[in-house]
């Protein structure tokens, strides 16, 4: 099996290091005609108006467009996940071009500014459900967007308690706080519609592959193309992932 990574900015490097962990080939995808080489594809995180740019110039869009119409499985993780989105709010000046298809909206930059950034346990029912281990995921929020609404084909399979002393400071997310009288709130940051998911934060920047291994496993039941002997399982045949939860960020080896 092998699987596309968009490549054209931010951490495909590290998407496709996880892949190889797993046993998988991932591919880099710069060009319109190198999808059609591939069966699935991971959008990964980045700068999502910088990585937009990039894909007009490359003529990628009606490219991608078309791929996930044909209901190739998409993975969108961070600027990935805006990418995805349907309609984004906290856009830039002039706004961006979205490949669009995941029935959401999103807000850009919800958790406010780069500094803003940071990692925390998010909980994730289906994912433990279906690839095992613990019930929360370490979540790395950088610069992250947050799912504000989701259409009614679309499954939510995170969310994360945004605790008062995270209130936010940013103005772009001034208006949510004026919208909400208490200042936890709880938001949706992965998603499901059919053959994409979306994930806010960034899972190949942790030691735990769970949402890779359940993205190969989506990727496998529509192009047919990963037996789940392809797929090392969370803890059981690599030693190291037994150590997961003590590793918080050791990322790209
Ligand atoms: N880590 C990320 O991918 C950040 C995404 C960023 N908020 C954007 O607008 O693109």
């Amino acid at each position: 099996m092998v699987v596309g990574v968009l490549a054209l900015q931010g951490s495909f490097n590290e998407h496709i290091a996880v892949l190889r962990r797993l046993g998988v080939k991932g591919v880099e995808i710069k060009k319109p005609e190198q999808l059609d080489n591939v069966s699935s594809l991971i959008i990964p995180g980045g700068e999502s108006t910088t990585m937009a740019k990039l894909a007009e110039f490359h003529k990628l869009f009606p490219a991608l467009r078309e791929f996930v119409k044909m209901g190739k499985p998409v993975w969108g993780t961070c600027a990935g996940l805006i990418f995805l989105a349907d309609k984004a709010v906290g856009q830039k000046q002039g706004g961006q071009e979205l490949v669009g298809g995941l029935d959401c909206t999103v807000h850009r930059n919800f958790f406010g500014s780069q500094i803003q950034s940071f990692e925390a346990d998010v909980s994730v029912p289906e994912l433990a459900s279906k690839e095992g281990g613990p019930e929360t995921f370490r979540g790395v929020f950088i610069r992250a967007p947050a799912i504000l609404e989701v259409g009614p084909e679309v499954e939510v399979l995170a969310d994360y308690l945004v605790p008062s002393n995270k209130v936010l400071y940013s103005s772009s997310t001034v208006e949510i706080q004026e919208e909400n009288s208490t200042p936890e709130k709880k938001v949706i940051v992965a998603v499901k519609q059919g053959s994409l998911l979306g994930t806010a934060f960034h899972p190949e920047l942790t030691a735990d592959t769970r949402w890779h291994s359940y993205f190969l496993k989506m990727a496998g039941e529509v192009g047919g193309g990963a037996s789940s002997s392809s797929i090392v399982a969370v803890g059981e045949e690599d030693p190291g992932l037994n150590q997961q939860s003590k590793i918080d960020l050791p990322v790209f080896q």
